[in-house]
């Protein structure tokens, strides 16, 4: 296992990269501990991919270097990074037995047979599949042809780090939850660097201690899942973590106040003066409806029961703005403005999170 540290690490598809669009990958500085859980989530194209080839010396980097350890990797290919890898879809010989196949990488590196069946038997129980070990893996459904890599991915405890690219794409949905619930727990028994890539916010939340959020080529955010959801630094952040995500609503701030759709909402802290495209961003689950004219003017458009609390859909002067009523709480009758909660309000100057205690000392 090991450390693994991205320096001034960058890639570019084209030859000659000159403006900012023309890089995949901008430039990034990163260290990823050793044993840690890391998640590398986004939306298609973002560069999660590239991020992960370079990783797994698919791919060199235009820029910058890539050490495991105190070892610089840049230029080594993938077979002599010492990774196991798990992709989107099942990688198995259909001609081997599942013991076999779960046996290969262990023999491939020359270990006693002895301790293979050791090592094979425990993965396998891992894996759920200790009965059909000399089940052949031809004939096998997806699913259980997935469980074979994941199990071959992790049958190695010598390796660098593990890379998970959506691993959990051709698995059934009810039994996707056990997969990420005892990848966790693979985690925790055996402490792998493991990292693992997605555009399931559910998986990348459930899995890593530690998510990356790729936006546009940058990782804009670097949190444990609470962080993420407690003080996303990007709006995409906000608007990517959570279910619905935050709401994002055009305002001019000055001080301690908001004015938002002719309304003044209070905010916790003073922001001095903010120069650029002011937003503020709310979460759903920290606004109040109500019928009084309080607070922001709001329309109902509808209400979604998910069980265990609803989801009002509305409007703020054109802006869609979500609003998550819980369990047992009435929707007002009449229902004409929403009331953030001051503590839970962001402010974000061109799509960037303001710190409230640098705006507070700068003001
Ligand atoms: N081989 C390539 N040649 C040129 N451009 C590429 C190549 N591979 C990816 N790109 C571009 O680089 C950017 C990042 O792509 P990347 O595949 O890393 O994103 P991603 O987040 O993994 O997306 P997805 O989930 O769809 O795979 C995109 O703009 C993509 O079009």
């Amino acid at each position: 296992m090991a450390k693994i540290t991205l320096e001034n690490l960058a890639h570019s598809y084209l030859p000659n990269p000159t403006r900012d669009e023309d890089w995949a990958l901008k430039s990034m500085t990163m260290a990823w501990d050793d044993g840690g859980a890391y998640a590398l989530l986004g939306s298609s194209g973002c560069g999660k991919s590239t991020l992960l080839n370079i990783i797994s010396g698919l791919l060199r980097p235009s820029q910058g270097r890539i050490l495991f350890g105190d070892q610089d990797v840049t230029g080594l290919p993938t077979l002599d990074r010492n990774i196991a890898q798990v992709f989107q879809f099942p990688v198995v010989y259909d001609t081997m037995s599942v013991r076999d196949n779960l046996a290969f990488p262990l023999r491939n590196r020359g270990m006693a047979e002895a301790q293979v069946a050791t090592r094979v038997a425990e993965v396998a129980e891992m894996i759920g599949m200790a009965d059909m070990l000399d089940r052949r893996a031809r004939g096998l459904t997806a699913d259980a042809k997935q469980k074979i890599s994941l199990g071959r991915g992790m049958v190695r405890q010598d390796v660098n780090a593990i890379l998970f690219d959506e691993p959990l794409t051709v698995i059934d949905p009810h039994m996707k939850w056990e997969l990420r619930t005892q990848l966790k727990d693979l985690h925790r028994r055996f402490g792998h660097t493991m990292i693992y890539v997605t555009h399931d916010q559910t998986e990348a939340l459930t899995f890593a201690d530690q998510v990356m959020v790729m936006y546009d080529g940058r990782v804009v955010q670097a949190g444990t899942p609470q962080a993420l959801f407690d003080a996303p630094e990007h709006t995409f952040v906000g608007y990517f973590i959570g279910s619905p995500g935050m709401n994002l609503l055009d305002a001019q701030v000055e001080g301690a106040t908001a004015r938002i759709a002719g309304a003044s909402v209070p905010l916790a802290n003073g922001y001095g003066a903010l120069a650029g495209k002011v937003q503020i961003g709310i979460r759903p689950e920290f606004m109040r409806l109500s019928n009084q004219g309080q607070g922001v003017p709001f329309r109902i458009k509808r209400v979604e029961d998910v069980g265990h609390h609803r989801i009002v859909r509305g409007q703020v002067e054109g802006q869609e703005v979500n609003v998550i009523v819980p369990e047992g709480q009435p929707i007002p009758e009449a229902t004409d403005s929403v009331i953030p909660d001051p503590a839970h309000i962001h402010v974000y100057v061109d799509d960037w999170r303001v710190d409230p205690a640098q705006a507070e000392r700068a003001a």
